[in-house]
């Protein structure tokens, strides 16, 4: 089946929170609207660019884009920005059920709205390792009252300005702002787009999933359904053998199905509340949702009688590599894994001061993207449009201290990692201390493909030793994103068999803008005839 969606991209003032802001929406919503389709389907989204002074193009995440790499939608990468007034077509296939997402790839513009789910269902006869009644679908995001100009400006300054904390967390685009605290007249708490929660439904005794997807532009989070324990059934995607939380920590880019019983006293409703965790929450409140109970007599807005729970300490990042050590393949959908890798990446995340400037590097290097989208510049074969010195595949992991700041300047370049075509590339992440000597939590997205998530270790790696026996070959989960936990290391493994040209990134906007990221190529020369509509910047100028 073949969908098709027209949507116009514009700016609009909303108050998700209650304060009146600019948002970037899909016809006029922010989020936008839920895609559903069934596996196999065809979806083909025109989009109208009616931001009036600023580009745009839309990420497809969790969706591989196999055959259509110029539809992965990240501006630089695979195709040159949508330019105001025009309309750029992506068309692409949705191959493997599960819960995905998308969002703004141009800048930060992340930042500033345009996000969404792509839910695809499994086609009927197809039986799903799990059971419920109804489905939600939950997505997570956080919010500045600070424009995007303000935030990216900040971060690329000298002096640097961090973006700092969010004033609010979302739940389905809704959030709670303390109106008292801004100047008069930005924040009204009784308008109709904020003063009330999101709500979920829930009719007693019936067992729900919930589709959780995490777009925030900084936050790790919790998300929790107070008096209700959730099983998780499915990651990025891929069945996971299930497993019972409380709370779960999710990261940006990452997505999770869980199974929730409505079995809680049905004439109360109930808190779902997301809290920060893994930077300081004092100065962004709770996200809240409430779920209703469908109860003979209940007033489906009537607030729950409690507080909305406390959420976990912000700063135990043991319960939070604990929960990712959790998570498995289903025994019934192990993915068949290479015994070894042709290829290994040890790659090395600082923070690096360069002419002055805060930047992220990955092995010493800044990404910043050419004025030619890679995909273009690399299958013409043209060899001015991006830097062709190779990243290196190593960090001095013998001599380099993980807990003291970076010693050396990195640069900032355009470098490819070349890869094999059909090989198989592991991947090890290493955190390290940023320069005021903290390590943060990095969620990872890869994409055009899913990885296999070998282990998460504290500290250093070390590649010569017994750190390789460490790591789970039998039945390790896929993903698209997984974090790299505070001091400490994740590996993964791929097969680089996607012919494209693929970014994986840290999913932190602030610090993808800041450089944190790598460009993968893999058989590029098999890649089919480019759409000539991914060209007319930089040196495709007048390609075809
Ligand atoms: O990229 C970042 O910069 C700040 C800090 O390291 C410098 O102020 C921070 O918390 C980040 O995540």
């Amino acid at each position: 089946k073949v969908h098709h969606y027209t949507w116009d991209i514009s700016y609009q003032l909303k108050s998700p929170d209650c304060f009146e802001k600019l948002a970037v929406t899909v016809n006029g919503e922010a989020p936008g609207p839920t895609i559903r389709a069934t596996l196999g389907d065809t979806i083909i989204v025109a989009v109208h660019n009616k931001l009036e002074t600023e580009n745009t193009a839309i990420h497809w995440h969790g969706i591989r884009q196999i055959d259509t790499p110029w539809a992965d939608g990240v501006a630089g990468v695979t195709q040159c920005p949508i330019l105001p007034g025009e309309t750029f077509t992506y068309k692409f296939v949705v191959d493997r059920p599960g819960t995905y997402l998308y969002h703004a790839h141009y800048g930060m513009q992340r930042v500033a709205g345009l996000n969404g789910m792509i839910v695809v269902t499994v086609p009927d006869g197809f039986v799903e390792p799990f059971s419920y009644d109804e489905e939600h679908t939950v997505l997570l995001g956080d919010w500045w009252h600070k424009s995007v100009y303000e935030q990216a400006t900040g971060l690329s300054s000298n002096p640097f300005v961090f973006v700092t904390e969010p004033q609010s967390l979302l739940i389905n685009g809704r959030g709670m702002f303390n109106c008292s605290l801004a100047p008069s007249g930005t924040c009204n708490a009784s308008r109709p787009d904020c003063a009330l929660p999101t709500l979920f439904t829930a009719v007693p005794g019936k067992t729900y999933l919930l589709r959780i997807g995490s777009l925030t532009s900084l936050s790790s989070l919790y998300f929790e359904i107070e008096g209700h324990s959730m099983m998780v059934v499915e990651a990025d995607g891929h069945y996971v053998r299930p497993f019972a939380v409380r709370g779960l920590f999710i990261y940006s880019g990452e997505t999770y199905s869980v199974l929730v019983k409505a079995d809680q006293d049905p004439r109360r409703n109930y808190w779902a509340a997301s809290h920060v965790v893994g930077r300081n929450p004092s100065q962004t409140p709770t996200g809240k949702a409430v779920v209703s109970y469908a109860f003979n007599g209940n007033n489906p807005w009537m607030p729950p009688p409690t507080a909305p729970p406390a959420g976990p300490p912000w700063n135990n990042t043991a319960i939070r590599v604990e929960q990712s050590r959790a998570i498995f393949a289903h025994p019934r959908f192990v993915e068949p894994m290479p015994a070894r890798a042709d290829r290994t990446l040890l790659l090395l995340n600082t923070q690096n001061r360069i002419d002055g400037h805060i930047k992220w590097t990955i092995n010493g290097v800044s990404l910043m993207f050419p004025a030619t989208p890679y995909l273009v510049a690399m299958k013409r074969g043209m060899k001015d449009a991006y830097e062709q010195r190779p990243p290196p595949d190593m960090y001095d992991h013998m001599s380099h201290d993980i807990s003291a700041p970076a010693p050396t300047n990195g640069t900032v370049g355009s470098p490819v990692y070349r890869l094999a075509l059909g090989s198989v590339v592991d991947v090890v992440l290493q955190n390290s201390n940023m320069l005021n000597n903290k390590s943060e939590t990095h969620p990872w997205h890869l994409h055009g493909h899913d990885f296999w998530v070998l282990g998460h270790g504290e500290g250093k790696f070390n590649p010569a030793a017994d750190a390789w026996r460490l790591l789970n070959v039998r039945d390790p989960i896929m993903k698209n994103t997984v974090p790299l936990h505070p001091d400490g290391w994740t590996a993964v493994r791929f097969r680089a068999d996607n012919p494209g040209v693929w970014l994986f990134h840290c999913h932190v906007e602030a610090h993808v803008f800041m450089g944190m990221g790598v460009v993968f190529e893999e058989g590029v020369e098999r890649v089919g005839r480019l759409p000539s509509s991914i060209m007319g910047c930089g040196r495709s100028k007048g390609l075809h």
